[in-house]
Protein backbone atom coordinates (compact mmCIF):
# COMPACT_ATOMS: atom_id res chain seq x y z
CA UNK A 1 0.00 0.00 0.00
CA UNK A 2 1.26 3.61 -0.54
CA UNK A 3 1.75 6.11 2.31
CA UNK A 4 0.80 9.65 1.03
CA UNK A 5 0.22 12.87 2.37
CA UNK A 6 -2.07 15.93 1.44
CA UNK A 7 -1.11 19.27 3.27
CA UNK A 8 -3.75 22.14 3.21
CA UNK A 9 -2.03 25.59 3.58
CA UNK A 10 -4.84 28.62 5.02
CA UNK A 11 -4.77 32.07 5.39
CA UNK A 12 -7.02 34.73 6.73
CA UNK A 13 -8.68 36.88 4.27
CA UNK A 14 -8.95 40.65 4.87
CA UNK A 15 -12.60 40.48 4.36
CA UNK A 16 -12.72 38.28 6.90
CA UNK A 17 -13.17 35.06 5.08
CA UNK A 18 -11.00 32.31 5.10
CA UNK A 19 -8.54 30.99 2.14
CA UNK A 20 -7.19 27.59 1.31
CA UNK A 21 -4.27 26.77 -1.31
CA UNK A 22 -5.04 24.38 -3.60
CA UNK A 23 -3.45 22.99 -6.61
CA UNK A 24 -4.60 21.95 -10.14
CA UNK A 25 -2.18 18.84 -10.95
CA UNK A 26 -0.62 18.94 -13.93
CA UNK A 27 0.33 15.29 -14.09
CA UNK A 28 0.25 11.94 -12.03
CA UNK A 29 -2.33 10.29 -9.82
CA UNK A 30 -5.13 13.16 -9.92
CA UNK A 31 -4.28 14.93 -13.02
CA UNK A 32 -6.42 18.18 -13.47
CA UNK A 33 -8.30 17.51 -10.62
CA UNK A 34 -7.84 19.98 -7.65
CA UNK A 35 -5.84 18.70 -4.24
CA UNK A 36 -3.95 19.84 -1.48
CA UNK A 37 -0.37 19.98 -2.25
CA UNK A 38 1.22 15.82 -1.41
CA UNK A 39 2.56 12.91 -3.03
CA UNK A 40 3.94 9.75 -1.39
CA UNK A 41 6.51 9.23 1.15
CA UNK A 42 9.84 9.00 0.22
CA UNK A 43 12.22 5.83 1.53
CA UNK A 44 13.48 6.69 5.18
CA UNK A 45 10.99 9.87 5.57
CA UNK A 46 8.06 10.73 7.98
CA UNK A 47 4.53 11.97 6.90
CA UNK A 48 5.73 15.30 8.19
CA UNK A 49 8.78 15.30 6.34
CA UNK A 50 6.84 14.55 3.60
CA UNK A 51 4.15 16.79 3.92
CA UNK A 52 6.94 19.85 4.66
CA UNK A 53 9.01 18.41 0.85
CA UNK A 54 5.70 17.90 -1.15
CA UNK A 55 4.58 21.13 -0.45
CA UNK A 56 7.79 23.09 -1.22
CA UNK A 57 7.98 21.12 -4.20
CA UNK A 58 4.72 21.42 -5.79
CA UNK A 59 3.98 25.21 -4.56
CA UNK A 60 7.36 26.82 -3.26
CA UNK A 61 6.15 27.31 0.51
CA UNK A 62 8.34 26.54 3.45
CA UNK A 63 6.20 24.69 6.37
CA UNK A 64 7.91 23.99 9.65
CA UNK A 65 6.94 20.25 10.27
CA UNK A 66 5.49 20.89 13.76
CA UNK A 67 3.71 23.73 12.35
CA UNK A 68 1.30 20.93 10.41
CA UNK A 69 -1.60 19.96 12.52
CA UNK A 70 -2.64 16.69 11.87
CA UNK A 71 -6.13 16.39 10.59
CA UNK A 72 -7.00 13.06 9.22
CA UNK A 73 -6.25 9.76 8.14
CA UNK A 74 -7.73 8.39 5.06
CA UNK A 75 -7.59 5.02 3.73
CA UNK A 76 -8.63 4.15 0.20
CA UNK A 77 -9.46 0.55 -0.82
CA UNK A 78 -9.38 -0.41 -4.79
CA UNK A 79 -11.31 -3.65 -5.61
CA UNK A 80 -11.36 -4.36 -1.94
CA UNK A 81 -7.78 -3.82 -1.33
CA UNK A 82 -5.86 -1.34 0.57
CA UNK A 83 -4.05 1.23 -2.12
CA UNK A 84 -3.38 4.01 -0.60
CA UNK A 85 -3.44 5.32 3.17
CA UNK A 86 -2.91 9.19 3.38
CA UNK A 87 -1.95 11.46 6.24
CA UNK A 88 -4.11 15.00 6.43
CA UNK A 89 -2.73 17.96 7.65
CA UNK A 90 -3.71 21.96 7.09
CA UNK A 91 -1.55 24.75 8.53
CA UNK A 92 -2.05 28.64 9.05
CA UNK A 93 2.36 29.15 9.74
CA UNK A 94 4.17 29.05 6.58
CA UNK A 95 6.63 31.63 4.57
CA UNK A 96 6.79 32.43 0.62
CA UNK A 97 4.14 32.99 -1.60
CA UNK A 98 2.82 30.11 -4.36
CA UNK A 99 4.53 29.34 -7.57
CA UNK A 100 3.65 27.33 -10.48
CA UNK A 101 5.81 23.95 -10.57
CA UNK A 102 6.14 20.97 -12.92
CA UNK A 103 3.10 19.46 -10.85
CA UNK A 104 0.90 22.04 -10.08
CA UNK A 105 -0.87 25.30 -10.73
CA UNK A 106 -1.19 26.53 -7.11
CA UNK A 107 -4.84 28.53 -6.15
CA UNK A 108 -5.82 30.29 -3.29
CA UNK A 109 -9.59 29.39 -2.89
CA UNK A 110 -12.26 30.56 -0.50
CA UNK A 111 -13.10 27.91 1.75
CA UNK A 112 -16.54 28.31 0.69
CA UNK A 113 -15.95 28.23 -3.41
CA UNK A 114 -13.83 24.68 -3.28
CA UNK A 115 -14.46 23.10 -6.58
CA UNK A 116 -15.35 19.74 -5.29
CA UNK A 117 -16.83 19.48 -8.32
CA UNK A 118 -12.80 18.97 -10.20
CA UNK A 119 -11.85 16.88 -7.12
CA UNK A 120 -11.60 13.39 -6.41
CA UNK A 121 -14.95 12.08 -5.61
CA UNK A 122 -15.11 11.71 -2.17
CA UNK A 123 -13.14 15.08 -1.32
CA UNK A 124 -16.57 16.56 -0.53
CA UNK A 125 -17.54 14.04 2.46
CA UNK A 126 -14.56 14.90 4.44
CA UNK A 127 -12.64 18.05 3.27
CA UNK A 128 -14.98 20.71 4.79
CA UNK A 129 -14.87 19.24 7.79
CA UNK A 130 -10.88 19.29 7.68
CA UNK A 131 -11.22 22.67 6.36
CA UNK A 132 -13.56 24.06 9.51
CA UNK A 133 -11.06 22.61 12.01
CA UNK A 134 -12.13 18.92 12.53
CA UNK A 135 -10.16 15.49 12.64
CA UNK A 136 -11.57 12.50 10.61
CA UNK A 137 -10.12 9.12 10.02
CA UNK A 138 -12.29 7.89 6.60
CA UNK A 139 -12.54 4.78 4.22
CA UNK A 140 -13.07 5.42 0.93
CA UNK A 141 -13.81 2.12 -1.50
CA UNK A 142 -13.50 2.20 -5.40
CA UNK A 143 -13.97 -0.43 -7.78
CA UNK A 144 -13.31 -1.17 -11.36
CA UNK A 145 -9.54 -1.52 -11.96
CA UNK A 146 -6.45 0.28 -12.00
CA UNK A 147 -5.59 3.71 -12.20
CA UNK A 148 -7.23 4.70 -8.58
CA UNK A 149 -8.61 7.99 -10.44
CA UNK A 150 -10.02 6.18 -13.41
CA UNK A 151 -12.20 3.68 -10.99
CA UNK A 152 -15.66 4.12 -9.68
CA UNK A 153 -15.96 5.84 -6.16
CA UNK A 154 -18.44 2.98 -4.49
CA UNK A 155 -18.87 3.96 -1.01
CA UNK A 156 -17.40 4.94 2.34
CA UNK A 157 -16.75 5.31 6.03
CA UNK A 158 -16.37 8.04 7.96
CA UNK A 159 -15.32 8.74 11.94
CA UNK A 160 -15.11 12.67 13.30
CA UNK A 161 -13.14 14.05 16.20
CA UNK A 162 -10.44 11.59 16.18
CA UNK A 163 -8.17 12.14 18.22
CA UNK A 164 -4.33 12.48 16.56
CA UNK A 165 -1.86 12.51 20.01
CA UNK A 166 0.70 15.37 19.98
CA UNK A 167 4.54 14.35 18.32
CA UNK A 168 2.22 11.41 16.33
CA UNK A 169 3.12 11.06 12.63
N1 LIG B 1 -9.39 9.48 -3.44
C1 LIG B 1 -8.54 10.48 -3.13
N2 LIG B 1 -9.02 11.65 -2.67
C2 LIG B 1 -8.17 12.64 -2.38
N3 LIG B 1 -6.82 12.58 -2.52
C3 LIG B 1 -6.35 11.43 -2.96
C4 LIG B 1 -7.15 10.33 -3.30
N4 LIG B 1 -6.36 9.33 -3.69
C5 LIG B 1 -5.09 9.78 -3.65
O1 LIG B 1 -4.05 9.13 -3.96
N5 LIG B 1 -5.10 11.03 -3.19
C6 LIG B 1 -3.96 11.91 -2.98
C7 LIG B 1 -2.89 11.34 -2.13
C8 LIG B 1 -1.65 11.93 -2.73
O2 LIG B 1 -1.31 13.12 -2.04
C9 LIG B 1 -2.03 12.30 -4.14
C10 LIG B 1 -1.44 11.39 -5.15
O3 LIG B 1 -0.10 11.24 -4.83
P1 LIG B 1 0.92 10.54 -5.77
O4 LIG B 1 0.36 9.33 -6.40
O5 LIG B 1 2.16 10.34 -5.02
O6 LIG B 1 1.08 11.65 -6.81
P2 LIG B 1 2.11 11.77 -7.91
O7 LIG B 1 2.07 13.21 -8.31
O8 LIG B 1 1.78 10.76 -8.95
O9 LIG B 1 3.49 11.41 -7.25
P3 LIG B 1 4.55 12.24 -6.43
O10 LIG B 1 5.73 12.27 -7.33
O11 LIG B 1 4.01 13.62 -6.14
O12 LIG B 1 4.78 11.48 -5.16
O13 LIG B 1 -3.42 12.23 -4.26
Amino acid sequence: MRETTLCFPMRERSDDGTEVLLIEKRRGLGEGWYNGPGGKLEAGETPRECAVRETREEVGLEVEPGALEKAGELTFLLDGEAHTFCHVYRTRSFTGEPTTSDEAYPEWVAVDDVPYEQMWDDDHLWLPGVLEGKTVAGEFRFEGGKPLDKAEFVGHDLEWGVSFAAGQK
